[in-house]
C-alpha cells in the first residue's frame, strides 16, 4: 500500500508519496491520478477537491484537541497549521517551546509546547505581500527573486521602495514574533521557508523542514491510522 498525502494550500498544491514510512517524492497536485490501494490523507484549505480521504482527519478534531494534542485556539484553525503543528508536538523534547513559521500563501507563525498548540499569527506571505502594490495602485509586481540583494541604504526608487519595505514588514514581523515568545527553537517549513529564514538575525536554534505537511500526515497515519 502506498500512502498519498496531500498538501491543499491556496497557492502551490502537492502531494507526498510514502512506502514504508519514507517519503519517495513530491508532486504538483495536478500530477497526481489515484490508484486503487493508495491511502489518502488531506490537509486542506483552498478549494476542494474531488478526492476523497481514506480517512477524515476532521472527525479527531474536537472543541479542545486534535488526537492527543490540546489545542487553545478556535475549530476555525486552518488543517494546514493544524497538521503541521501536529507533527511539531509528537517530536517535542521534554519542556521544549517551537515556533513553527510556515511561510506559504500567508506566512502563519505558530507557537507549540508540550501543553499542545498555544495560538498563533497569520500575515501576508511575500507573493502576497509584492502584489498588494498592483492591486491598490498603479505600482510594477515585483518578483521575490529581487528582494534581498541591495544594501541598508534608503530606498531612492519606486523598485526600492517596495522591496526593503517587504524585506522590513518581513523582518519586524517575525523577529518581533520571536522576541514576543521567545522559543527554544524555531521550525521553517512552506515554499518561501529558505527566504524568510534568511532574514532572521536571532540566535533561537533554527532548523528547516520543507515538507513537514507531508511528513507529520505520515506520522499520523503510522501513530493512529496504521492497519497491521
Ligand atoms: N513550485 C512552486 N509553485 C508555486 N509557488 C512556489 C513554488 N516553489 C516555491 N514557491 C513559493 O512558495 C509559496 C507558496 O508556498 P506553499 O507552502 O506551497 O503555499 P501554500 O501551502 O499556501 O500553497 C509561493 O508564494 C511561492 O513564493
Ligand atoms: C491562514 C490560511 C489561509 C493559510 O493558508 P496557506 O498559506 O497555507 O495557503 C489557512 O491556514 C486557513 O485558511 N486558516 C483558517 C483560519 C485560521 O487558521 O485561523
Amino acid at each position: 500500500m502506498r500512502l498519498v498525502t496531500i498538501d491543499n494550500g491556496n497557492t502551490n498544491p502537492h502531494v507526498g508519496f510514502f512506502t514504508e514510512g519514507v517519503l519517495q517524492s513530491v508532486v504538483p497536485l495536478d500530477q497526481y491520478s489515484p490508484t486503487p490501494g493508495d491511502f489518502v490523507l488531506i490537509a486542506s484549505v483552498g478549494p476542494k477537491l474531488s478526492i476523497q480521504p481514506s480517512f477524515d482527519l476532521k472527525t479527531k478534531r474536537t472543541p479542545t484537541h486534535f488526537f492527543d494534542m490540546k489545542v487553545n485556539y478556535a475549530e476555525t484553525l486552518g488543517e494546514d497549521r493544524l497538521i503541521a503543528s501536529y507533527g511539531v508536538f509528537k517530536k517535542l523534547k521534554k519542556g521544549e517551546r517551537v515556533l513553527l513559521i510556515d511561510a506559504g500563501t500567508f506566512l502563519k507563525t505558530d507557537f507549540i509546547t508540550e501543553d499542545g498548540f498555544q495560538g498563533g499569527y497569520i500575515f501576508p506571505g511575500i507573493s502576497r505581500f509584492l502584489k498588494i502594490y498592483t492591486e491598490s495602485a498603479q505600482l510594477p509586481t515585483l518578483s521575490k527573486d529581487l528582494l534581498f540583494k541591495g544594501n541598508a541604504d534608503l530606498p531612492h526608487t519606486t523598485n526600492e521602495a517596495i522591496l526593503k519595505a517587504t524585506e522590513l514588514y518581513l523582518k519586524a514581523c517575525v523577529e518581533e514574533v520571536i522576541t514576543k515568545i521567545a522559543p527554544d527553537k524555531i521550525v521553517f517549513t512552506g515554499g518561501d521557508a529558505n527566504e524568510i529564514k534568511k532574514l532572521i538575525s536571532s540566535k533561537v536554534h533554527a532548523e528547516t523542514d520543507r515538507h513537514l505537511i507531508h511528513s507529520a500526515l505520515s506520522l499520523i497515519h503510522d501513530l493512529h491510522l496504521r492497519q497491521e
